[in-house]
């Protein structure tokens, strides 16, 4: 895959949100409770969380659909925060595309270019279904294309002005399960490529980690990390990003210095500690092995093609761990459960906060 724009990070951000605050009179607490963030140019960020946290809202404040009941929001260091819409220079994607449908395909593209001469409308339309693989069908009627390939005029739309940010909320939450993995790194691929900086909102965090340069994990109105997909994923911030990202473990261990004990023995951890802590362990960083002498037993599991997931009982605890398919192993089988690499780790009163 190519990727011809990548984000520039020479200059200052291209967005800057600070402290952003909306409260919904009818509802309690904040939707967005003191948000801050900044997208570099070209850089596409993913906002992920729980139905509810505000993703949504936070969209909408940025693209200027909502007013913010405190903070700013400035763009190419411009203070945009009163501006309706129209005037931020901002592309938008919906999650149902609002494609016109008495328009064909090109004129629905041509759309968003309306303020330039027919010439220069025409090149770019030819250039913008080029693109994202239309040209064949530039004279049909939305109704007569594909979800997918409806999403595609719509992507081709907003991109013809280039729009140095782009807002896509839930684009690919209308297309099935397959179309929907094609279609998110086709996008990621058109986004990098027109070297538009975007901000992603979803619920599905394997979205997230494909498309995402960097991914904020939001619960209740807040953004409790902000970081690459591998941060998120490997080095979670908190208890809640740890579970809402991957299935993790959390086991309870006495963490002195590089090691932890718990219940089925010693762990290495990824920083130094001391005394209680709480370790977040993703199935796939422990290691199975059969043995008779081995320190838990194997009590479910779950066939998944190219790896299997078993429910392992050691000491007092239940530990999801993945392993290989080549040697299945049947439940009551004893095994010995050790990790791969040095584990994530919470303070145990951080994680008993939260
Ligand atoms: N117009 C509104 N009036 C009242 N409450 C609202 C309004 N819009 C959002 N809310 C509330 O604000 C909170 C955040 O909503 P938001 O839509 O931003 O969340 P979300 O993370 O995008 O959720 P989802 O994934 O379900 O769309 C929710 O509790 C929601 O009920």
């Amino acid at each position: 895959m190519t990727e011809t724009a990548d984000i520039d990070r020479s200059s200052g951000p291209l967005l800057a949100a600070r402290d952003l605050v909306r409260h919904f009179p009818s509802a309690r607490g904040a939707a967005v409770a003191g948000v801050s963030f900044e997208v570099m140019p070209g850089e596409l960020i993913a906002l992920l969380g729980p139905s509810g946290c505000g993703k949504t809202t936070t969209l909408r404040l940025t693209g200027g659909f909502e007013r913010p009941d405190a903070g700013t929001i400035s763009l190419n260091g411009r203070d945009v925060t009163n501006l309706p819409p129209e005037k931020r220079g901002i592309g938008f994607v919906f999650q149902d595309y609002a494609l016109f449908p008495h328009l064909s395909v090109a004129a629905n593209v041509a759309f968003g270019l309306r303020h330039a001469s027919v010439a220069d409308q025409r090149k770019r339309t030819a250039q913008m279904l080029e693109m994202v693989g239309l040209a064949d069908l530039a004279e049909r009627m939305p109704h007569q294309l594909s979800g997918g390939q409806q999403q595609r005029v719509a992507l081709a739309r907003t991109l013809a002005p280039a729009p140095p940010l782009v807002l896509l909320d839930e684009p690919f939450s209308n297309l099935d399960a397959a179309l929907r993995v094609e279609t998110r790194q086709e996008v990621r691929r058109l986004l990098k490529q027109a070297g538009s900086a975007a901000i992603l909102v979803t619920h599905d965090q394997e979205e997230a980690l494909a498309l995402a340069d960097r991914i904020a994990v939001m619960h209740a109105g807040r953004i409790l990390q902000m970081s690459t997909p591998d941060d998120v994923y490997r080095r979670p911030a908190d208890e809640f990003v740890a579970r809402f990202i991957g299935r993790s473990n959390i086991v309870p261990a006495c963490a002195n210095g590089f090691l932890a004990q718990t219940d089925f023995g010693d762990l290495a951890i990824d920083r130094t500690m001391y005394g209680n802590v709480r370790l977040a362990v993703k199935p796939e960083q422990f290691v199975l092995t059969p043995a008779e002498d081995g320190n838990g037993v194997v009590i479910g599991r779950e066939f998944r093609g190219h790896d299997q997931l078993y429910w392992v009982r050691v000491g007092g605890t239940e530990i999801m761990a993945i392993a290989a398919t080549n040697s299945l192993l049947t439940i009551g089988t004893p095994v010995r459960l050790t990790t791969s690499e040095p584990v994530a780790l919470f303070e145990q009163a951080v994680a008993e906060n939260s």
